[in-house]
C-alpha cells in the first residue's frame, strides 16, 4: 500500500531517551485523526486552539507541525473500503509517539468491532487516563460539583470490553457451551440453546501496570488515596483479583501497612511524606457514593468496562462530556482522546462543545512538557465558561448564558487566553 500521509517537511518527529522519556524538538511532529462524527467539528476547533495557545506562548520558538492520519469513515475513502484502521495509521502514532483523536463511531450489535479499543490494543496503550475536576461556573446537577475531583486509571486493554464473544445460535457458541458443560462441569448456563457467550480476561500483569501507574500518580500529584473499584463479590476470580493484586502491589513495591484489620492500607509518599491510603470500593456501591460523598474519593483505578461507566457518570457531575477530557497511554505512546463519542444526531451542525478535545490537547501538551501552553488553554477554557459564552449543553442549563457555536466557542477560548 503506498503511503497517503504528508509528512510536514519542517516538522521533527518527538523521541524517546533511554530510560523511555520524551525528546520533544520545539516543531514536532503530532499525527492526529479527525474522528467521525462530531469529529469534524470539534478537531479543527481543537487544532485552532492549540495554535493559538503555542504561538502566544513561544511565538515563533515552538510550532506544532500536524499530521493528519486516518481511522474511521475517513480512512475507508483514502484506502478504500472496509480499511478501517491501516497499518499506516498504526506505524504513525509508534513512530511519533504523541498523538490525538477525534471520536470514532462503533456499531451496536453486528458490524466492525470497535476501532477505538483495536487502537488501544494494538499499541498496547493500557491506561484510559480520565481526569474529572470542576471549571467554576459549569452548570451541574450537584449542590458542590466542586467536591468532585477525581482522576480515573481504567484498565485498557483487557476485561469483557475485549470483545470476545461468540453470538447467540452460531456454530461457535455451541461448541463453546459444549466444551463449557463436558469439559468443565459448568451447570450454570440458562438457556444454552439460545445463549450467547462472552469471555472477560483479568490479568495479574495487566492488572498490576495499571495500579502501579495509578500509585505513581498519586505520589507525583502529592493525592490522598487511591481507590481501586471492582465488582469482586460476584466475579471473584476477574474482579475480586484486580483488587486483590491491587493490595499486594501496594505491600510488595510501595511497602504499604494494613490500616487496623485491613484490607485497607496505606504508604508514604516519597516525594511528600504524607500518606497515600488504599482502599477499595464495590462498583455499585461506588456510584451511589460519587454522588453522596464525592469529596471521598480522589485517584480510581479501575477495570475496563467499569472505567467506561465511571467515566460518563463523573463526567456528569461536572456538567456533561462535552467538557471531559482523556488519554490512552502506554509504555512510550500517548494517544489523547475525548470521553465522549461521535454524537452523530449533531455530526457537521458546528454545535457541540469542543472542550473535552481542547482539554484532551491540553493533557498533551502537559504530556509534552510545553506548560506554558498547556496553562493558556486551561485559563482560556476557565475564562470562557466564567463569562457565560457557552456551547448548546451549557447553555441549556445555565441562566444569562450566551449561546455559542463549536467553532464561536472554540475562538474565545483563544480570545480569552491571558
Ligand atoms: N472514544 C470514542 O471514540 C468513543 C466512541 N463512541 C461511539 O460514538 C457513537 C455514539 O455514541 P453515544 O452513545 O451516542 O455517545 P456520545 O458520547 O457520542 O453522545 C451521547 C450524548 O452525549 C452528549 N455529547 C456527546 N458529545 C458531546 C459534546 N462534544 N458536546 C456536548 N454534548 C455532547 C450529547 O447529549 P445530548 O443528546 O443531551 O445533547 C450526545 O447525544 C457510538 O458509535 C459509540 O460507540 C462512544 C464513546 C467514546
Ligand atoms: O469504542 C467505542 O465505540 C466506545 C468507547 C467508549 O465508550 C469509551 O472508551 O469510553
Ligand atoms: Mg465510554
Amino acid at each position: 500500500m503506498s503511503t497517503q500521509l504528508s509528512i510536514p517537511n519542517d516538522g521533527q518527529a518527538i523521541t524517546l531517551g533511554e530510560q523511555g522519556e520524551l525528546h520533544v524538538p520545539d516543531n514536532p511532529i503530532i499525527p492526529y485523526i479527525e474522528g467521525d462524527g462530531i469529529g469534524v467539528d470539534v478537531t479543527p476547533a481543537m487544532l485552532k486552539v492549540v495554535n493559538a495557545a503555542v504561538s502566544k506562548a513561544y511565538a515563533n520558538r515552538r510550532k506544532i507541525h500536524w499530521m493528519e492520519i486516518y481511522a474511521g469513515e475517513k480512512s475507508t475513502q483514502i484506502y478504500g473500503e472496509n480499511i478501517w484502521l491501516s497499518d499506516e495509521t498504526l506505524q504513525a502514532i509508534r513512530d511519533y509517539h504523541v498523538a490525538i483523536k477525534g471520536p470514532l463511531t462503533t456499531p451496536v450489535s453486528g458490524g466492525i468491532r470497535s476501532l477505538n479499543v483495536a487502537l488501544r490494543q494494538q499499541l498496547d496503550l493500557y491506561i484510559c487516563l480520565r481526569p474529572v475536576h470542576y471549571f467554576k461556573g459549569v452548570p451541574s446537577p450537584l449542590k458542590h460539583p466542586e467536591m468532585t475531583d477525581m482522576v480515573i486509571f481504567r484498565e485498557n486493554s483487557e476485561d469483557i470490553y475485549a470483545g470476545i464473544e461468540w453470538a447467540a445460535g452460531s456454530e461457535s457458541v455451541s461448541q463453546v457451551i459444549d466444551f463449557l458443560q463436558q469439559s468443565m462441569g459448568v451447570s450454570e448456563i440458562r438457556f444454552p440453546e439460545q445463549c450467547a457467550i462472552g469471555i472477560k480476561p483479568v490479568s495479574e500483569q495487566g492488572s498490576k501496570r495499571l495500579i502501579r501507574a495509578a500509585f505513581d500518580y498519586a505520589i507525583h500529584n502529592a493525592r490522598s488515596s487511591v481507590t481501586l473499584v471492582h465488582k469482586g463479590n460476584i466475579m471473584k476470580f476477574t474482579e475480586g483479583a484486580f483488587k486483590d493484586w491491587g493490595y499486594q502491589l501496594a505491600k510488595d513495591e510501595y511497602g504499604a501497612e494494613m490500616i487496623g484489620e485491613g484490607p485497607w492500607c496505606q504508604f508514604q509518599n516519597p516525594q511528600t511524606g504524607e500518606m497515600i491510603v488504599v482502599k477499595d470500593v464495590i462498583a455499585d456501591a461506588f456510584l451511589q457514593q460519587i454522588l453522596l460523598r464525592p469529596s471521598d474519593y480522589d485517584v480510581v483505578a479501575t477495570l475496563n468496562l467499569n472505567g467506561d461507566y465511571i467515566s460518563d457518570a463523573l463526567a456528569a457531575q461536572v456538567g456533561g462530556i462535552g467538557i471531559a477530557p482523556g488519554a490512552n497511554i502506554g509504555d512510550g505512546i500517548a494517544l489523547f482522546e475525548a470521553t465522549h463519542g461521535t454524537a452523530p444526531k449533531y455530526a457537521g451542525q458546528n454545535k457541540v462543545n469542543p472542550g473535552s478535545m481542547i482539554l484532551s490537547a491540553q493533557m498533551m501538551l502537559v504530556h509534552m512538557g510545553w506548560i506554558e501552553a498547556a496553562e493558556l488553554v486551561e485559563q482560556g477554557v476557565e475564562k470562557t465558561i466564567a463569562a457565560k459564552t457557552v456551547t448548546y449543553d451549557f447553555e441549556r442549563m445555565m441562566t444569562g448564558a450566551t449561546l455559542r457555536s463549536c467553532s464561536e466557542f472554540a475562538d474565545d477560548i483563544i480570545a480569552q487566553m491571558p
